[in-house]
């Protein structure tokens, strides 16, 4: 048996050559590959030995030969082509084990220059993998450290075992098809083209789900990259993560992020806030926003911008809650949180990767957009009302305007003293959110006089001000831009309400 070992990832290689030789597998090798496995004492023979051709053009062709690729593509129960191989003095090659330049890591380095990550564009690695994996019934072919083992138990048992062959195989397209696709995005974003003709995906497994949005459909969980994103968060206790924990935790640290650093909460139910506030502190926040909808919060999933210390802990521990999420957990807080089994405690900042599109299914399609940028900063609106916002409703229509960001559509919110009183989410008219997050305020004890209101489109009518009035609103912030805008600023100005227009719409479906 002869096995052709080329690797970039070094990890875990050397006992698994040791293996080998010590089962009698003559090993051929490529450069820095041959080298370490010299310097550990095996035996390697150089592919150019094999090929009669030396590596040349810095690395470009060191594989690249019908004597590697006849070896691994021969189909040994063919007489033709095993007399063919033979003709040519072509021995056959059993075992690839080849992972590639690392090319998405390299595209990755800041300030890298463009040579460097086309050199790391790997050409003899992926098509030593795919003739392998294409004679996969013959040729045992590794692209992942992780297999290592799996073959080598079973060639040490002088056996077969043609399932495993198969998902190796499997592996392989997949795994190049993937590098392929970071290869053409990278291209893409060279000539700042966002949207190129094929759209290349590539995830990775992340993990496998119980099942998805409902128990009747089967589920599992895709990153983009290992290590980001979502998958950068750590549980720190409580059971594994469901399809719904993992979209509402989306939804939860998509309304804090507008508020940066200064301590915030999100209280989220079906990914959306049902309580979102800013405090002095984690524990205040928390109360705030609790203080909200406390009704609709049990079995919430909840988000701090800040770390979450033991008085913040003891005071989630009274609510049943689904995950909470927080840049980082004092150790007692958690020990207090994993008291309670069904709490899924996750820590870590969840970042988007930088240059991340916003990706929607449709039947048959894909949309894709730009992530939603941050709401927009009260510099940038228009005071269009007669009455200029006191100091106080500005902060609140700030405050108004970052969370109605992250409410979905349509979108109403009540603010007082940066903290959410009422709601109105997901309604098929503006009015009738206007209506619900009053609703949902005073049927919940909250005062709704002098609070401010965000609403996440313009007003179409002046109904929804007119509503907003009568609940004792003072300040409301909104895009602007309906052909009635003079009638619903001189609902406003009837009511002696300031508005601002923010000149931009912040719908979330
Ligand atoms: N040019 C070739 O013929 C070629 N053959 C194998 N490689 C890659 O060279 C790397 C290993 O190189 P080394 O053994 O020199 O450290 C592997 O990532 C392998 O995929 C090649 N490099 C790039 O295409």
């Amino acid at each position: 048996m002869r096995a052709l070992l080329s690797v970039s990832d070094k990890s875990g290689l050397l006992p698994f050559a040791q293996g080998l030789v010590a089962k009698g597998v003559e090993l051929v090798s490529t450069g820095g590959t041959a080298r370490m496995l010299r310097d550990a004492g095996l035996a390697v023979k150089d592919v150019s030995e094999i090929t009669g051709f030396p590596e040349m053009l810095d690395g470009r062709v060191k594989t690249l030969h019908p004597v590697v690729h006849g070896g691994l593509l021969a189909r040994r129960d063919l007489p033709e082509h095993m007399d063919a191989i033979k003709a040519h003095d072509i021995g056959t090659i059993d075992l690839v084990v080849v992972n590639l330049y690392p090319f998405r890591e390299t595209a990755a380095k800041p300030g890298v220059h463009a040579e460097e990550v086309i050199e790391n564009i790997d050409i003899g690695g992926p098509s030593m993998l795919r003739s392998a994996a294409k004679n996969f019934t013959s040729v045992w072919v590794i692209v992942d450290p992780s297999d290592y083992a799996k073959v080598l138990d079973v060639i040490n048992a002088d056996s077969d075992d043609q399932t495993l062959r198969t998902l190796l195989a499997e592996k392989v397209y997949a795994h190049t098809s993937g590098y392929d696709a970071a290869i053409a995005q990278w291209f893409a974003q060279q000539r700042g083209e966002p949207f190129p003709d094929r759209y290349p995906l590539s995830f990775e497994k992340q993990q496998s789900l119980r099942y998805g949005e409902n128990p009747q459909q089967r589920a599992a969980f895709y990153v983009e990259k290992p290590g980001t994103g979502l998958g950068a968060l750590v549980q720190r206790g409580g059971k594994e993560l469901s399809f719904n924990n993992l979209l509402d935790l989306e939804g939860s640290l998509l309304a804090i992020e507008p508020f940066g650093d200064q301590p915030a909460c999100a209280i989220i139910k079906h990914t959306t806030p049902c309580g979102l506030a800013t405090g002095t502190n984690a524990l205040d926040a928390y109360k705030k926003a609790l203080a909200c909808d406390p009704v609709s919060a049990f079995g919430s999933v909840i988000a701090f911008s800040v770390p979450v210390d033991v008085a913040a802990a003891e005071a989630i521990s009274s609510l049943f809650v689904e995950c909470i999420v927080a840049p980082k957990f004092a150790d007692e807080a958690v020990e207090i949180l994993v008291r309670k089994k069904n709490l899924r405690v996750l820590e870590g900042k969840a970042s988007w990767p930088a240059g991340t599109m916003d990706l929607k299914r449709v039947r048959g399609g894909l949309l894709v957009q730009d992530r939603a940028p941050a709401p927009s900063e009260p510099a940038q609106w228009q005071v269009v009302s007669s009455r200029q916002p006191t100091s106080q409703e500005q902060r609140d229509l700030l405050f108004a305007w970052k969370s109605v960001a992250s409410v979905k559509s349509n979108a109403i919110v009540l603010v007082r003293d940066g903290a959410t009183i009422g709601i109105g989410a997901g309604q098929m008219s503006r009015v009738d959110a206007s209506f619900v997050a009053v609703h949902k305020a005073t049927s919940l004890g909250h005062a709704t006089t002098g609070s401010a209101l965000g609403s996440d489109a313009f007003f179409p009518f002046r109904d929804g001000i007119d509503q907003a009035a009568a609940a004792g609103v003072t300040a409301i912030v909104q895009p602007g831009g309906s052909v009635r805008d003079a009638e619903v600023i001189a609902a406003a100005n009837e009511h002696g309400i300031a508005m601002v227009f923010t000149g931009e719409r912040l719908f979330r479906h």
